[in-house]
C-alpha cells in the first residue's frame, strides 16, 4: 500500500460523508458514491456542520456508477447495512493492494464485503459518532467522532495492528479522528454492541430519546437486561466484555447530549431498520454456539414486525 492512499465513500451520507470530507479537507484523495444527491454534489459539493467547525468543499469526486471510479487503495462502506445486498455493484474497482474498510455497525458485516473481494483484504470499523443527514450533500455531525478500526479475519481470530491498518489510521488522525487500533475486531464489534442493541432498539420500542430512557428505571433496567446478554454473547464467541464495561456505557449514555437514535430516525422516516445486522447476526453467532440470547431475540422480532408494518403502513 502506498504513500498517499485513495479512498473511495460508498454511501455519501450521514457517515461516509461526515469521514470522507474530513478526509479531503485533510489532504486525501477522496471519491465519493452518491445516489439521490448525486446531481446535487456534483453541482455543490458538500457541506459539514459540526462543533469542530463548519466547513464546504465546493468541489468533490462525485459519482453515481461505481465502474467509473478510479482503482482505489481504500473503500470505505457506509451504506445502510440493509442496503449490503447491493454491495457487488456498489464497490469500486480496487488497486492491487486496494481494501475495503467496512464502518457499519453490527455484526457479520465484513462477511459480506470478504465474498466479494476476499478476506484478506477486509477491515472494519466501529464508529462513535453522532451525525445526520440533513439534506442533499448537507452533513450535520453532532458530537463524537473516534473509530475503533481493525482487521477482518475469515476465522474470527484477532488480526492484530498490520502496516497497512496503521497507514490509515494515520490518514484519518490527519484528520483530526481519534483511531482505536482494535487488536480484535470481533470483540470491538461485541463492544459497540453494548450500545446499539439496548438503545436503538428500545428507542423505537419506546418511542424514546437517550435522555428519556436514562431518566426512567424501567427503560434503564431494560437496558442493563440486554447489555448482560451482549456480554453473554461474546462470551459466546470466546470474547470477555468485562461486568464493568456495563456501567461505562450506561454513564456514556447518560452524559450524552439527549439523541434520537439512527434505528429510531430511520423508523420514524419510515425507511427500512438495520435489525439484520444489529439483533439478528448476533442472535444466530451466539446460537451457533448453543447459547440462547432470549430478550435480544424478542426485541429481535418486535423489530422485525415494527420494521415491515411501518413500511407497510
Ligand atoms: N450516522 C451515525 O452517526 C452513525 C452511523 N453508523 C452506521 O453507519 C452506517 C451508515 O449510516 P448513516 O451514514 O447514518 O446512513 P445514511 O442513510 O445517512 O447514509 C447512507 C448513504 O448511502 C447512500 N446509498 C444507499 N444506497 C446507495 C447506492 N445503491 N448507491 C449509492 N449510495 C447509496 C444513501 O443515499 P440516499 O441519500 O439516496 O439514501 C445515503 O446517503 C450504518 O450501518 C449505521 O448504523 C454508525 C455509527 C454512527
Ligand atoms: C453510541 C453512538 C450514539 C455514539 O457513541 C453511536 O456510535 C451509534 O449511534 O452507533
Amino acid at each position: 500500500m502506498g504513500a498517499d492512499l485513495r479512498y473511495a465513500v460508498i454511501g455519501t451520507g450521514a457517515l461516509g460523508g461526515f469521514y470522507g470530507a474530513r478526509l479531503q479537507r485533510a489532504g486525501a484523495e477522496v471519491h465519493y458514491l452518491l445516489r439521490s444527491d448525486y446531481d446535487h454534489v456534483k453541482e455543490n459539493g458538500l457541506a459539514v456542520e459540526s462543533p469542530d467547525g463548519n466547513f464546504t468543499l465546493p468541489e468533490v469526486y462525485a459519482y453515481s456508477d461505481a465502474q467509473k471510479m478510479p482503482p482505489c487503495d481504500v473503500a470505505i462502506v457506509a451504506l445502510k447495512t440493509t442496503q449490503n445486498h447491493l454491495l457487488s455493484s456498489v464497490l469500486p474497482p480496487l488497486t492491487e493492494t486496494g481494501v475495503v474498510l467496512v464502518l457499519q455497525n453490527g455484526l457479520g458485516v465484513e462477511a459480506q464485503a470478504a465474498e466479494l473481494v476476499g478476506s484478506d483484504r477486509v477491515l472494519g470499523g466501529l464508529c462513535f459518532l453522532c451525525s445526520n443527514k440533513v439534506g442533499p450533500g448537507h452533513i450535520r455531525h453532532l458530537d463524537y467522532k473516534k473509530i475503533a478500526m481493525g482487521e477482518y479475519r475469515a476465522d474470527q481470530s484477532a488480526g492484530g495492528v498490520t502496516e497497512r491498518l496503521e497507514a490509515i489510521a494515520q490518514d484519518f488522525e490527519r484528520a483530526d479522528i481519534p483511531i482505536e487500533r482494535a487488536e480484535d475486531l470481533v470483540l470491538a464489534r461485541w463492544k459497540k454492541l453494548m450500545w446499539n442493541i439496548p438503545f436503538n432498539g428500545l428507542s423505537v420500542i419506546l418511542n424514546a430519546t437517550t435522555d428519556a430512557m436514562m431518566s426512567d428505571d424501567n427503560a434503564r433496567t431494560l437496558a442493563e437486561i440486554l447489555m448482560e446478554e451482549v456480554r453473554q454473547g461474546a462470551s459466546s464467541q470466546g470474547r470477555t466484555v468485562p461486568a464493568a464495561f456495563t456501567q461505562t456505557m450506561l454513564d456514556h449514555t447518560a452524559a450524552m447530549k439527549p439523541y434520537r437514535t439512527s434505528m429510531k430516525i430511520d423508523y420514524d422516516e419510515r425507511r427500512p431498520l438495520e435489525v439484520e445486522a444489529m439483533y439478528g447476526a448476533p442472535v444466530r453467532a451466539a446460537q451457533a454456539q448453543g447459547v440462547v440470547l432470549p430478550h435480544i431475540e424478542t426485541l429481535y422480532h418486535q423489530l422485525k414486525f415494527l420494521d415491515q408494518q411501518n413500511r407497510q403502513g
